[in-house]
């Protein structure tokens, strides 16, 4: 079995769709501080702009102490020394990710609402199981759902839970107490009209819910 990284506790950012590459740095670099985990996602770049971007936001990334992982394709994040990479079902073979990236590397899986599927993904060398959508979603309306009930469940497999899926930080508390070691947003913090306020209010989520057990 793979010893899985340690991916900390509290907020996962993931970058929007943002084509400019400046202002796609200067969005993260305001929140980026109270993220414990960075995922580069953009559906909007491919190729040499997303390749720019990744390796944008490493230096970035690195100052802060902040994990990056790329969405979707692993061989981009080897290319660019990124630390991670983010799979879900369309992305290719966990396994062989984690045979390319080696055993440092931050490899993360989509599971939906599956328990079987998370213990394929544990088995394959995953180091955090992402579950949802727990909420409606504005940037993924046709998400499968979850349910707390099955983050509760995820708990057997032993490793880091993520949720994702509409948290704002009135709705994570839920996420949180039924085991989620992160909560993973985009448009809660990047479409909020106070992005830092909205990531330091998910945080004041974990501490309550800490001190609530
Ligand atoms: C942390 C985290 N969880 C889930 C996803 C979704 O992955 P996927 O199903 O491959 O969908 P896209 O994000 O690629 O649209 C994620 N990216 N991150
Ligand atoms: C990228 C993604 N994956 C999901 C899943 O359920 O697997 S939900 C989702 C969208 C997350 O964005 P927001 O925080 O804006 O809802
Ligand atoms: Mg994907």
């Amino acid at each position: 079995m793979h010893p899985a990284r340690s991916v900390g506790r509290g907020l996962y950012l993931l970058t929007p769709d943002e084509t400019d590459t400046g202002r796609l740095l200067a969005r993260v670099e305001a929140v980026v501080g109270h993220a414990a985990l960075l995922q580069y996602r953009n559906k909007a770049a491919q190729g040499a702009l997303a390749r720019e971007q990744v390796s944008a936001l490493l230096p970035l990334c690195r100052e802060r102490g902040v994990p990056l992982l790329v969405n979707d394709d692993w061989r981009l994040a080897l290319a660019c020394g990124a630390d991670g990479a983010h799979l879900g079902e369309d992305d290719g073979d966990l396994r062989a990710a984690r045979d390319a990236l080696g055993a440092d590397a931050i490899l993360g899986a989509s599971c939906y609402d599956s328990l079987p599927r998370a213990r394929a993904a544990a088995a394959s060398g995953a180091d955090y199981l992402a579950f949802g959508a727990f909420f409606p979603s504005s940037t993924k309306p046709l998400a499968r759902r979850a349910t707390p009930e099955l983050l509760r469940e995820a708990r057997q497999f032993g490793l880091p839970l993520v949720a994702i899926g509409g948290i704002t930080p009135d709705n994570a508390g839920m996420v949180v107490e039924a085991g989620a070691d992160l909560v993973a947003v985009i448009s809660g913090v990047f479409d909020a009209p106070d992005p830092v306020a909205a990531a330091q209010a998910y945080h004041r989520t974990f501490r309550k819910t800490q001190e609530a057990n």
